[in-house]
């Protein structure tokens, strides 16, 4: 559907999203700084940006925990999208009891056609404890790197999940009937031998990537794992042959306990050799930026667009001359990163090269009105 190039948000509009009443931005490609006090909106901001990709954006939130408390009306992200040839229009909206709606351009789609259109990744203050606490976060954090390198890796992952699902409630039921397995574990097996191999690549060109990493910020070797008895094979036939073989114990378990849903991802501190899940916090939050970087540069460097970042209350973190060494990397790659922070004090190295807003909450509504550092 789009070609590879940079695709800026040029426009975001926000209607009855979270704490913003209606809130519009307009944005030239440069990175945008928010500032202002605890619980003005700056996050809500950065999930409405994190929603234009698939998926339940940076908090995980369903559709009606977006809604505007209190009138409790329907919710409206717009924005538009930009690349050197054309504009997308790109409207998301959910009544109360309804699931989100997604429209390109004025056309009805689903939500994984926005993985062509914004690559998107985060970094929030819960994924501190990413490395230390379960398989999931991990997991979901693996997925977000490898949708941003095929795109098609969302829609592959929905239809893995929805087999899976079916053959869960087989398994539920006590149904051993063979053939009633035959056709899901089929579908699985296909679908999961191209996540394990989408992953993989993903992998190896995120670890490629950060050879090059900017002010000594710490390189992880990282490699996938799985729990014992798990497997997760990249051949679709010997995949289909673990999902038939591991029946009786799935049953036993009432869910399936072989496949790519399995999968852990694990990062050693290279310089230290110890496991990411033993490293300082801050440690631990700097891998997780270098990482979200070499990503970025990866992309960058195959598809020559950056993805938009977001990082949020990632400044307050890093000592001066990381984050400056952060900024200059945003700056290169011309990421379209919106950052967040209390105190604009900590986004001055930015200088011009960002565009910066105050968000405040007043009585009425929230205000997001344009500021200098
Ligand atoms: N559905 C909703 N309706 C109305 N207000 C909401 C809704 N969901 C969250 N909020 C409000 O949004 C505010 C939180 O906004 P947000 O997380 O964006 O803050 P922030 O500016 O990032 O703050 P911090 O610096 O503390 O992280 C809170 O005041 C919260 O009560």
């Amino acid at each position: 559907m789009v070609r590879p190039s940079r695709h800026i948000i040029t426009s975001l509009r926000l209607s009855h999203f979270r704490s913003h009443h209606q809130v519009q931005i307009g944005l030239d490609g440069r990175p945008v700084v928010l500032f202002g006090a605890n619980g003005a909106g700056k996050t809500n901001i950065l999930e409405a940006v994190s929603l234009l990709s698939p998926g339940r954006g940076l908090r995980r939130a369903l559709a009606e925990d977006l809604i505007r408390r209190p009138e409790a009306i329907g919710w409206k992200i717009a924005a538009q999208v930009s690349t050197d040839a054309q504009v997308y229009e790109v409207d998301l909206q959910a009544e109360p009891g309804q699931p989100r709606q997604t429209r390109i351009d004025g056309k009805q789609l689903p939500q994984t056609a926005l993985a062509r259109l914004v690559r998107v990744l985060w970094l929030i203050p819960a994924m501190d404890r990413l490395w230390i606490e379960g398989a999931e976060g991990r997991r979901r954090f693996l997925d977000r790197a490898t949708m941003s390198f095929t795109p098609d890796h969302a829609e592959i992952t929905l239809a893995y999940e929805k087999a899976m699902r079916d053959r869960n409630r087989l398994l539920k039921d006590g149904v051993r009937d063979a053939h009633w397995y035959a056709a899901l574990e089929s579908q699985m097996a296909r679908f999961g031998a191209e996540i394990s191999l989408n992953r993989r690549n993903a992998l190896e060109v995120l670890q490629d990537a950060q050879q090059s990493t900017v002010a000594d910020f710490p390189t992880g070797a990282l490699s996938i794992s799985l729990p014992d008895g798990a497997v997760a094979p990249e051949n679709p036939d010997d995949l289909r042959a673990a999902l038939a073989e591991s029946r009786p114990r799935d049953m036993a378990a009432g869910r399936t306990l072989v496949g790519p849903h399995r999968v852990d991802l694990e990062a050693i501190f290279v310089r230290k050799d110890v496991p990411a899940k033993h490293c300082s916090t801050g440690e631990q939050k700097a891998l997780l930026i270098s990482l979200i970087l070499a990503n970025a540069r990866a992309l960058h460097a195959t598809t020559g667009a950056a993805p938009v970042l977001l990082l949020d209350e990632v400044a307050a973190h890093l000592d001066a001359e990381r984050r400056k060494a952060l900024y200059d990397e945003i700056t290169a790659l011309g990421a379209q990163a919106f950052l967040t922070g209390t105190d604009r004090n900590l986004f001055t190295d930015f200088g011009s090269r960002a565009a910066v807003y105050q968000v405040a909450e007043t009585q009425a509504a929230s205000l997001v009105e344009e500021a200098t550092l």
